[in-house]
């Protein structure tokens, strides 16, 4: 059986990442992307340099031409800017919008088949801007951002409850910005709730609103802490269980930015909510049941995405046709 073909569009921190930790994990061969000439094809040679230590047999290229990534499976999306301290996501919008556009016309004519894992910020936006340039089915467009988020608080509660992150569940739903909503009701540690944690007396509302903001505020603690640029190590790890679930058809549920076509009364957006992910792509989206108090910071969630959405409408004006 051929190996998979992996296309990572966009070769900079996350992107490289990306690429070692598939070689690591030998998911199948990699074609790194980029306008810089000579990085995609550096960071390529060297992770396949480390190949024979490391024992895996994935092939590297770099190329800046998207023949390279004719027929890809999948197709990870890191192409555009981060942010530095100070900024937010959205600040991101107008530069990133453009490179969308490039981007999904690369899709759409050299990689239609493929699953594309949209990694670019703002990412609720990005990822709806992507599915539309590209025209690729909604099914097999999807964000990353709620399994970075989950895995952030997974990491807090671990912490503070001073287990192993392996017996602590949870997910964040919404869109990935400071309105994200991680659900305390539904997290768990050693499948007990969080709720009736507080009620035994192993935490406190206190803390656990402390961690709820810590988790919102994950992004900018790690871009304040590295002043150059943003996370990759963790979203690329995030991404890659996206990608491993749909190439092993795991049927994994994930909190991903999916298209929502009336589910939780929302239409023609894409945010964060459980979804199952296997060969079919986005195979369903899981609609959980939500307090007033929840539903009402979901929709604020949503309404902020939407606004992000009208301003790509307002730069580009062509979406809303699409
Ligand atoms: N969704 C999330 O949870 C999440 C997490 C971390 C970072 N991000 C976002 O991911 C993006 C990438 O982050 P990074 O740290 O890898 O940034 P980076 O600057 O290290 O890499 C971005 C790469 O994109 C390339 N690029 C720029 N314009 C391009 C174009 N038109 N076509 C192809 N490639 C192009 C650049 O040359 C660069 O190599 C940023 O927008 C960042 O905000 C999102
Ligand atoms: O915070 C950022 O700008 C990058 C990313 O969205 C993150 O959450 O780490």
């Amino acid at each position: 059986m051929a190996r998979n073909k992996i296309a990572l569009i966009g070769s900079g921190m996350i992107g490289g990442t990306l690429a070692h930790m598939i070689g690591l994990k030998d998911l199948g061969d990699v074609v790194l992307f980029d306008i810089a000439e000579g990085i995609p094809q550096g960071k390529g040679l060297d992770i396949a340099q480390s190949s024979p230590v490391d024992g895996f047999d994935s092939r590297l290229t770099g190329v800046n031409d998207y023949a390279g990534i004719e027929g890809a499976d999948v197709c990870i999306v890191t192409a555009g800017v981060p942010r530095k301290p100070g900024m937010s996501r959205d600040d991101l919008l107008g530069i990133n919008l453009k490179v969308m556009e490039q981007v999904g016309a690369g899709l759409k004519k050299y990689a239609p088949k493929a699953f594309v894992i949209c990694i670019t910020n703002p990412l609720d936006a990005m990822v709806w801007a992507l599915q539309k340039f590209s025209g690729l089915p909604k099914s097999h467009v999807v964000g990353m951002a709620g399994v970075l988020d989950s895995s952030r608080f997974r990491y807090f509660l671990a912490e503070e409850f001073k287990v192993s992150v392996e017996d602590v569940t949870a997910f964040v739903l919404g869109g990935h910005g400071d309105s994200m909503v991680p659900m305390i009701r539904y997290s768990t540690v050693a499948g007990i709730p969080l709720p009736d944690l507080i009620k035994m007396g192993w935490t406190s509302k206190e803390k656990l609103d402390q961690i709820v903001q810590r988790t919102r505020d994950g992004g900018a603690e790690i871009v304040g802490l590295l002043k150059t640029g943003s996370a990759f190590y963790a979203p690329a790890a995030s991404a890659i269980s996206m990608a491993e679930a749909y190439l092993k058809d795991k049927k994994r549920v994930l909190p991903c930015a999916a298209h929502l076509s009336g589910q939780y009364g929302v239409k023609n957006t894409y945010v964060g909510v459980p979804v199952v992910i296997g060969a079919g792509g986005v195979e369903r989206v899981i609609e959980i049941d939500l307090s007033k108090a929840e539903q009402k910071m979901f929709d604020n969630s949503v309404a902020a995405v939407q606004g992000l959405c009208e301003a790509c409408v307002n730069i580009a004006p062509h979406l809303a046709a699409k």
